[in-house]
């Protein structure tokens, strides 16, 4: 990233869960001063590079140096990709039983989680992503309710929902964790 050493850079989500885990994944290797900061960003619609970039711009606006967002999608194989970035609001009036019932006449439950990291270093400035995938199922919700709609996916070569495995086992593992995932790293 295009961030001088020792300068800092603020992750901006209006999630605390994201942000606990976002700084559980980067650790000590991150070689910035992650600062989080607290804005429920405008929830854009259209295609996932587009919204995290237009999500960036909005967040350098208001923070006015270097930032950091994400945008998480949960995508449905047999709805060709949805609900996709609109998920917040399928989950939040559906909960995860009702998104493992959105697929009920459906024999494909395979899913992806997709996380866009966008990054910009000032106003006016080059957008660059870095995107995460990781390929599931949706299953009928198991585990704690702590997070999203982590008890109904469950990632693949694995027989637990994200929910149900130990918080280190889901960072690894992640769509989030795009180190791990950095055959679909993209810098645009
Ligand atoms: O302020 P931002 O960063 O946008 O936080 P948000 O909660 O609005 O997040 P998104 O716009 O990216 O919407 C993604 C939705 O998916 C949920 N979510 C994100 N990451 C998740 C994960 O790893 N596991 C389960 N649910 C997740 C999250 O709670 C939202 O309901
Ligand atoms: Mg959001």
């Amino acid at each position: 990233m295009a961030v001088q050493a020792g300068r800092s850079v603020v992750f901006v989500t209006g999630n605390a869960k994201k942000l606990e885990e976002v700084i559980q994944i980067l650790g000590d290797k991150f070689p910035y001063k992650l600062v989080s900061r607290k804005i429920d960003l405008p929830e854009y619609q259209g295609e996932p590079d587009e919204i995290s970039i237009q999500k960036c711009k909005e967040a350098v606006k208001q923070v006015g140096g270097p930032v950091i967002v994400e945008d998480t999608c949960l995508c449905f194989r047999a709805l060709e990709g949805l609900p996709g970035p609109y998920i917040k609001w399928f989950l939040d009036k559906l909960k995860p039983e009702g998104l493992y019932k959105m697929l009920a006449g459906f024999e494909d439950k395979s899913a992806w989680a997709l996380c866009t990291f966008a990054f910009c270093p000032g106003k006016e400035q080059p957008v660059q992503l870095f995107r995460g995938i990781t390929e599931g199922c949706i299953v009928e919700p198991r585990g704690p309710r702590d997070f999203g709609w982590d008890p109904c996916f469950q990632p693949d070569g694995f027989d637990k929902t994200y929910a149900e495995m130990p918080k280190e086992l889901k960072n690894t593992i992640s769509h989030r964790n795009v180190q791990m995932n950095c055959k679909h790293c993209l810098i645009a």
